[in-house]
């Protein structure tokens, strides 16, 4: 069998600065996506012309809109750069000016062009979820975050307050708090419903 090598990472978007080259349907897309899982996601966008559904996105989370084709000074500053233009010959300069600053950078549904693919994603309040096909079938990616996101149990999240918070309460030593941590969470793997860390008391 195949594997996949790629190395997910949770980024703070919001104190990273991503570019999104572009103002159509595939932008729109990207952004939804960026946002709905990083509302506060610090995002720019550059285009001589945005379809009214991006604008309106963009607007609602306060992302940045630029007119204008996009140039190198737009790149200036760019953690993250997401090409999605109609023009394949534009979206292949993006990625080589950014290969030349070291920014990472994805030139959507074109493999080749990428640093890093985006991924399905679950939200379960703190917990999250992303998904990766290897850029092999980004429908099964879509498919699989909507088959987790009805089989996550919605205590999830609460159950990880909780243990946070019964982390803090122990007086112990390192080693100590990892056994009982496990010894807590032990159940999780026994029973799919039953969210309870075993010593409740504690
Ligand atoms: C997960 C998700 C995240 C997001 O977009 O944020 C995402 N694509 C999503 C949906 C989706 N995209 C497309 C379809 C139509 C079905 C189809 O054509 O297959 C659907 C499904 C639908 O819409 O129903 C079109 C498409 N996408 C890519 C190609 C090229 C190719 O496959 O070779 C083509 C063909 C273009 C063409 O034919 O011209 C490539 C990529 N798309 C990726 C991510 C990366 C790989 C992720 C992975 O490893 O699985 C990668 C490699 C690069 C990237 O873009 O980052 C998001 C689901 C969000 C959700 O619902 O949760
Ligand atoms: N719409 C889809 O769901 C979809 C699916 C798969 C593939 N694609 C492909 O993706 C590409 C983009 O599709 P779309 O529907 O988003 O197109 P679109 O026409 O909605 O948007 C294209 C955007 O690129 C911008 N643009 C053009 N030249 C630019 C430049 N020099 N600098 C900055 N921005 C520039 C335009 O102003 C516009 O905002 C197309 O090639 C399309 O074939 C689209």
């Amino acid at each position: 069998m195949q594997r996949n090598t790629l190395y997910p990472i949770f980024l703070k978007s919001s104190v990273l600065d991503i570019l999104i080259v572009g103002g159509g349907n595939v932008a729109e897309e990207k952004l939804h996506f960026l946002t709905k899982s990083s509302p506060d996601a610090r995002v720019s966008l550059v285009a001589p012309l945005f379809r009214n559904r991006t604008r309106e996105l963009a607007e609602r989370y306060g992302a940045e809109l630029i007119h204008a084709k996009v140039a190198t000074w737009h790149l200036d500053g760019r953690h993250m750069v997401i090409a999605t233009t109609d023009r394949p010959e534009v979206n292949a300069w993006v990625y080589r000016e950014c290969r030349k600053r070291q920014i990472l950078v994805n030139v959507a549904d074109n493999p080749p062009l990428c640093d890093f693919y985006m991924g399905g994603i679950v939200n379960k309040g703190h917990v999250k979820i992303a998904i990766s096909t290897n850029g092999q079938s980004p429908t099964t990616a879509k498919r699989l975050r909507q088959l987790l996101e009805e089989v996550l149990p919605e205590g999830l999240s609460e159950m990880v307050t909780y243990l946070n918070d019964y982390r803090d309460t122990l007086r112990a030593d390192f080693e100590t708090k990892v056994k009982l941590m496990n010894r807590a969470t032990r159940k999780l793997l026994q029973s799919k419903s039953k969210f309870q860390p075993t010593n409740s008391k504690v």
